[in-house]
Parts: structure tokens; C-alpha cells; sequence
């Protein structure tokens, strides 16, 4: 057996004490299938005198992670604190420039900077790898770069944050509004620090942004990801989905078409008896399309301390074995600039609103979809013992475009009592 494979761990909370149990758990089991013996020989965190359920009695602990990235007796960086920039970022950056391999599970961080540190990685010649960014435990990025390299991929869809996942599953299963729902995740602990993150749909872009790069040899363009959130969905929607046979979910898609590169993360609806309709709580699911190989479909917790360090350990288990591999596949010169899509492709769209229940209004609203050229396929308001009518349209095929230019001529209207609510229907077989 050669040397010890040495790590240091940055950041000691859910994930980062999920792989100290790991590597002091399986410590035989990596040994035998890395051929080296795996240790943590220092740590780092904010709080040294915090009790994390785990004895740290054996490990260095350095009150700066730059500096635990420095430490000559470390060969790999293992950084799990998370965060765009700040200490994350300095602490990565110091590492790869001591020529230390990196491991890390920060999507925001990548998905912002990831061109410039894959970069940076490879002038180096060191390993910078993120199977835990994305998805948690399911190991979509090892699937992508390697599972599917003989493939052109078609398509790179799933939904990607569990929270969002649990949110929108606990509403329609207990009838609960988002609000009420929301607190309960937040006292669950779902919610990253900054729960607009999750609710957002900006850590599922984050994520949505990595596996586009991987999948189409460019740039990562986390600008480039069109983004809305859930937290416009209620539970009127969630009931009028299911009436229509449909669940709501948080869905990225990220597909090259003849307009470009088109990456959306935005609340769909999706059939219900659908594998991704059937998808529960903070489960995720990611679908991979390739020409040779069709569809793969890979489903599995996407978040916790125990699938979040699974996939930490195994970036870890590659590095042992010494697998070197361009950070997003390919070498980070040869990665095209993301050439985006204009426009997105056309689909059904669901429409909720509130009118004033007043002579025409309805007339009105029709007159603003046929004004932009889109066709209605199915329309119904629903019971109100108020002034203000529910209605519910479902279009045939639009563009978003078209249906944002309806809903601005809709507010011109007088008749609505509120913004509607608009969702896709997505028509990719899953
Ligand atoms: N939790 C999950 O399920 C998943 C998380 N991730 C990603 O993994 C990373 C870690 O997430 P998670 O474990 O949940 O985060 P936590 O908030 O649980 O832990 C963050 C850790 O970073 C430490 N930390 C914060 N600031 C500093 C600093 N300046 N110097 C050193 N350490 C610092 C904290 O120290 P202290 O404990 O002393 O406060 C804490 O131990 C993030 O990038 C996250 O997005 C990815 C997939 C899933
Ligand atoms: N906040 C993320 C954590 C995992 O990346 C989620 O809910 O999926």
C-alpha cells in the first residue's frame, strides 16, 4: 500500500461531520478499494468548542481555513462551508495554488466561478472535483463526465432541491398553504442559511448551471438560467393541478437547440403518474438524455449528512486512486462560450386568476391571449361567493414571450384582481 492520502477538512457542520464518520467508519473498505489509507489529519471550522457529535481529538484544527489549505500535511482540501465567495472561495483558491487536490460540495461557489478555478485547477494539475454540488448523493456528475462520454447529450433535466421538492409535496399531501409549510421546513432545518436560495430556485439553477457545462462543453452560465421560484404557488394551485391530472414541481432543464443553449428552472407541471410526478418530499431525480445510450434516470436523496458526504468520499476515493480528469470534462481552455438560447421553447401554459366578476371580463382576458397569438385550449372559473371570480386557463402551445406580453396587456384590462400566476406545462417525456 503507498502513503496515506491525506485530507483537510474546511467546515464541520451537516456535510463535513457526515465525512468524518464516513472515512473513520469505512476506513478498511476505502483502503482496499483506493489501495491507500484514507485519514483526516486537520480540521477547521468557526466555533472550536462546539460539540459536533464526533471526537476531533485526533485532528489539527486550524481557526483559518486558508491556512488548513496551506498545511503541508494535507494533499487534499476538502472545502464544506459553503458560500459564494469569502472564506470558501480564499481558502480553495490558496489550495489548488499549494498544489493541493480540492473536493467540495459548493454549488453556489462553482456555479459563479467554476470557469476561472477549473482554470486555475488545471494550470496547477490538481484535482478539483464536486460530485456532492449537485444532487446530493446521486451520482449525477460521475454519470455525465464519465457513465456518458461517448454520448451527445440531448438533454439534462431533473429536479434538483429538495426543500423546493418537500415544499411543494407536503402542501399537496396535508392541504397546506406554502406559508405555513415554509416555517415547518425551516424548523426542519431544510432551508440553506439564506432560504431565498432554495425557494428561489437559485440553488437548483446553481446546480442546473454545473451539469449544462458538463453536458455541452462550455463555460459555466449560471446567468444564462432562466430562474423562478415556488413561492408563488399555492395550494389553489397544487388542487387545480391535480384536478388536471398534473403534480407541481421545481424542474431544470437544460437542452441545446437550434437557438442555442436553453436552461430553465422554473415550477411545472408535470403528470402526475409521471416518474418525476411521483418524485416525494426531498427526493431528487436527474435526467440524463443521450444519443447513444436514450434516457437514464437517476433518483436518490439529494440532500442530508449521509448521501451529501457519500458523494464527498467519492471524489475523495477518485482522487486516491489517482483518476485525473479536466474539471467540466474537457480541459477548461477548450470549453465554448455558452451561446444562449433567445427564447425558450414553446409549451402549454397553465394560467390562474383572479377577475372582477363584472359583464366582459373574461371576454377581455381571451381577447389579450388572441392578441398574442395564443390559443386557448381549456378555460373554467370556478365557484365564488365573492366579487372576485377564480379562473383557470390552460393554452395550447405558446411562447413565454407571448404569454408575458398577454399578462402585461391583462393588467391593462382593469379586470384582474391580482397578477396571475403562470406555469408550464412541460411536454418532456419522463
Ligand atoms: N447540507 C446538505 O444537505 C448539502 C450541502 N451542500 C453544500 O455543502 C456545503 C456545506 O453545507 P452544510 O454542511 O450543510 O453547511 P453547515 O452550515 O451545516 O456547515 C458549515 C460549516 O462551515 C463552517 N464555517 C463557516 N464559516 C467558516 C469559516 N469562516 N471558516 C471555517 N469554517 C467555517 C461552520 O463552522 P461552525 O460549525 O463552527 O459554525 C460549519 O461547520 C455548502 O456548500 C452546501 O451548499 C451540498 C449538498 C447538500
Ligand atoms: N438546499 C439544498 C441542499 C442540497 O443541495 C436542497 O434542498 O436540495
Amino acid at each position: 500500500m503507498t502513503t496515506t492520502l491525506r485530507l483537510g477538512i474546511a467546515g464541520l457542520g451537516t456535510v463535513g461531520v457526515g465525512v468524518m464518520r464516513i472515512v473513520a467508519a469505512h476506513a478498511d473498505l476505502l483502503a482496499r478499494r483506493t489501495g491507500r489509507e484514507i485519514a483526516v489529519t486537520a480540521v477547521s471550522a468557526r466555533e472550536r468548542g462546539r460539540d459536533r457529535g464526533i471526537d476531533l481529538s485526533a485532528h489539527a484544527w486550524e481557526d483559518d481555513a486558508v491556512a488548513l489549505a496551506r498545511r503541508d500535511d494535507v494533499d487534499i482540501f476538502v472545502e464544506l462551508i459553503g458560500g459564494e465567495d469569502g472564506v470558501a472561495r480564499a481558502a480553495v483558491e490558496a489550495a489548488i495554488d499549494a498544489g493541493k487536490h480540492v473536493v467540495t460540495a459548493n454549488k453556489a461557489m462553482l456555479a459563479v466561478h467554476g470557469h476561472a478555478l477549473a482554470e486555475r485547477a488545471e494550470a496547477a494539475g490538481v484535482a478539483l472535483r464536486f460530485e456532492a454540488a449537485v444532487a446530493g448523493g446521486i451520482p449525477c456528475i460521475k454519470a455525465l463526465s464519465e457513465g456518458l462520454a461517448g454520448n451527445r447529450i440531448k438533454r439534462v433535466m431533473g429536479v434538483m432541491n429538495g426543500t423546493c421538492n418537500y415544499i411543494l409535496t407536503r402542501m399537496e399531501d396535508a392541504g397546506l398553504p406554502y406559508d405555513t409549510v415554509f416555517a415547518e421546513a425551516h424548523a426542519l432545518g431544510y432551508l440553506e442559511a439564506d432560504p431565498q436560495l432554495d425557494v428561489g430556485g437559485i440553488d437548483a439553477a446553481h446546480k442546473l448551471a454545473l451539469l449544462a457545462a458538463l453536458a455541452y462543453g462550455t463555460r459555466v452560465d449560471f446567468e444564462g438560467v432562466a430562474i423562478e421560484g415556488i413561492e408563488r404557488v399555492s395550494i389553489a394551485d397544487i388542487r387545480h393541478a391535480a384536478d388536471l391530472g398534473f403534480r407541481i414541481k421545481l424542474l431544470g432543464v437544460a437542452q441545446m437547440t437550434g437557438r442555442g443553449l436553453e436552461a430553465r428552472m422554473a415550477p411545472c407541471l408535470v403528470p402526475a403518474k409521471s416518474p418525476l410526478g411521483q418524485l416525494q418530499g426531498a427526493t431528487n431525480m436527474v435526467v440524463l438524455d443521450g444519443d447513444a445510450v436514450g434516457q437514464i434516470v437517476l433518483r436518490g436523496a439529494g440532500a442530508g449528512e449521509g448521501p451529501t458526504a457519500s458523494a464527498v468520499m467519492a471524489d475523495v476515493a477518485d482522487i486516491a486512486r489517482g483518476t485525473r480528469m479536466p474539471v467540466f470534462g474537457q480541459p477548461a481552455g477548450t470549453l465554448a462560450r455558452p451561446f444562449r438560447a433567445t427564447a425558450g421553447t414553446p409549451s402549454p401554459y397553465y394560467l390562474r386568476m383572479d377577475l372582477h366578476d363584472k359583464p366582459g371580463a373574461l371576454a377581455k382576458i381571451a381577447a389579450c391571449l388572441g392578441e398574442a397569438g395564443i390559443s386557448i385550449d381549456r378555460m373554467r372559473q370556478y365557484d365564488h361567493a365573492e366579487t372576485v371570480a377564480p379562473v383557470l386557463i390552460v393554452t395550447h402551445k405558446a411562447a413565454r414571450a407571448s404569454l408575458d406580453e398577454a399578462i402585461e396587456s391583462m393588467g391593462r384590462t382593469g379586470v384582474l384582481a391580482g397578477d396571475p400566476v403562470a406555469l408550464r406545462i412541460e411536454t418532456l417525456a419522463v
